[in-house]
């Protein structure tokens, strides 16, 4: 962009290379979002890039995130590409998706399930599934991860493609879990995000590795994928099919005479987006949650407090409950500030050049908002880096802080479509653990306490490393309430 004949200078950044750019310095994934966060303390909110010629912008504040990405919408709303998440079988998966027809067709299909009024409709799937989660804990503590892994898979499937998960074994527990893996697997660098053309490399080729990733993880996911969706019309048959958000789809489609190819396609991809982008994410959330609690036992005591006082030892908490409980309130706020789901977002493309603050943002230039420094920014958070839910309480009990939505589900045009329906999964989930659950430090085989280690597994997404916790029912009571529920739970899935 130029002013006045001037031409506007890029955003600042760490020194260069002349010829590579930033490309030496340039952290892995893992680590970005930390990096970037205190590079952003020397050079500010608006930083830039430049990696091999190609622009990458750093926004660092709620302010300049929403003033590009959600003021300024539409020429942030394209995406960079994803070589490899394209070329393994996610290419028309809408978060890699470019700005055009094709992602607002099937945005628009997501929209319609998962607008802030519909979201409450599946409100009793989350409470079966929450039961079904505790009945686990209780019978199983040391499982932990994987049970929290089938509430959130268990809800998405049934929304999606109303099959109920019944077991520790379905076989889509694997593939949510699988998910985890390959985001991790196909962020590394490779040399397709230099050129396409290193697609056609043997395999055996030194830093070739990813032509036998591809061949071999490809099917693995178009399987997933599809598979759901191709069971779905012989459950139809056998009368079995339970109302989901494919069987109405695949329904409408043959009522209007319109079940093509293609649109079997287009909802077969769109209904993987409510089962990938929903399982993963709650998934990541609520085991960070655990990690919290084991770490701050006095966050867990208050919020425990306020579950007792409000509703009692007499029955589970339900949504009805919700706006009676504050404090619960912030500390789902808090987990999802202290550590976002995913801390540097997902990259935004900037579709024409544009002109912030006097400086330039070139068209085609990455732009990534980091949700590290937008929910750590120590001029909005007291303590940033500390885990303290009352700060969201209004003043003068709390600090009266205000959580950035942007930070933890985006922003613009490609801001979260499942925030609502994740913001009910969240809540539920964690309320119904504090409610009958303490959450302690484990006892290793001598009987000594095992301090735990909190650390993340990040790529796109961030999961806590496994740690370990003593997961207690608070009382008898309290384990009663679960083995009802549970009982109540099998009785309607027979049904
Ligand atoms: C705690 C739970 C969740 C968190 C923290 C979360 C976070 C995010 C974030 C940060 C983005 C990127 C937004 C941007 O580019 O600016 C995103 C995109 C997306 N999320 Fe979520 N999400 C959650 C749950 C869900 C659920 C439940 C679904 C579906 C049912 C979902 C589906 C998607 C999809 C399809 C996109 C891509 C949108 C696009 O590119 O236009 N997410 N999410």
């Amino acid at each position: 962009a130029r002013r006045g004949g001037m031409r506007l200078p890029f955003p600042p950044g760490p020194p260069a290379d002349p010829l590579i750019g930033h490309l030496r310095i340039m952290p892995g994934i893992a680590v970005s979002a930390e990096v970037f966060h205190d590079w952003a303390k020397q050079h500010g909110d608006v930083m830039s890039l430049n990696v091999l010629g190609r622009r990458l912008l750093i926004l660092s504040s709620e302010e300049a995130a929403t003033d590009l990405l959600d003021k300024r919408g539409l020429k942030y709303a394209d995406r960079p590409s994803f070589p490899m998440y394209e070329r393994i079988g996610w290419k028309d998966a809408l978060p890699f998706l470019s700005y055009g027809q094709y992602f607002k067709k099937t945005r628009k299909m997501l929209h319609t399930l998962l607008e802030r009024e519909k979201v409450s409709a599946f409100r009793p799937i989350e409470e079966q599934e929450a039961c079904v989660m505790l009945y686990n804990f209780l019978n199983d503590p040391a499982g932990m991860e994987r049970h929290v892994l089938r509430y959130s898979t268990a809800i998405t499937m049934e929304i999606a493609y109303g099959h109920r998960i019944l077991s520790n074994d379905d076989e889509h527990l694997k593939a949510a879990e699988r998910i985890l893996d390959i985001l991790l697997e196909a962020s590394q660098p490779s040399l397709l995000d230099v050129s396409p053309l290193f697609e056609n490399l043997p395999a055996w080729f030194p830093g070739a590795w990813f032509v036998k990733y591809i061949q071999e993880i490809k099917p693995r996911v178009l399987h997933d994928i599809q598979h759901p969706v191709s069971v779905t019309p012989l459950f139809q048959a056998a009368g079995t099919a339970k109302q989901s958000f494919v069987s109405q789809q695949l329904e409408d489609l043959q009522r209007e005479d319109q079940l093509t190819p293609e649109s079997l396609y287009d909802l077969t991809t769109v209904a993987n987006q409510i089962f990938g982008g929903g399982s993963e994410t709650s998934w990541h959330t609520i085991t960070t949650f655990i990690a919290c609690m084991l770490t701050n036992p006095d966050v867990q005591r208050k919020a425990q407090e306020e579950l007792d006082r409000v509703v009692g030892d007499g029955r589970l908490p339900d949504f009805t409950d919700r706006d009676s409980l504050p404090y619960v309130e912030c500390v789902v706020k808090e987990t999802m500030r202290w550590h976002p789901v995913a801390p540097l977002g997902i990259p935004h493309k900037a579709t024409e050049d544009d002109e912030y603050r006097g400086m330039s943002i070139p068209k085609g230039a990455t732009v990534i908002a980091n949700s590290r420094s937008i929910t750590w920014d120590e001029h909005k958070f007291h303590d940033p880096l500390a885990f303290k839910p009352e700060r969201f309480l209004p003043k003068p009990v709390g600090a009266g802080e205000v959580l950035p939505q942007g930070g933890v589900f985006g922003w613009g045009r490609r801001v979260c479509p499942g925030r609502h329906l994740a913001d009910n999964m969240v809540w539920i989930g964690i309320v119904r653990i504090l409610a009958v659950f303490d959450i302690g430090k484990a006892k290793d085989a001598d009987g000594n306490v095992v301090e735990p280690q909190i650390e993340f597994t990040t790529s796109i997404t961030s999961h806590p490393k496994p740690f370990s916790c003593d997961l207690r029912p608070r009382s008898a009571k309290a384990t009663e309430l679960i083995r009802q529920a549970y009982d109540l739970h099998m009785v309607n899935a027979a049904a």
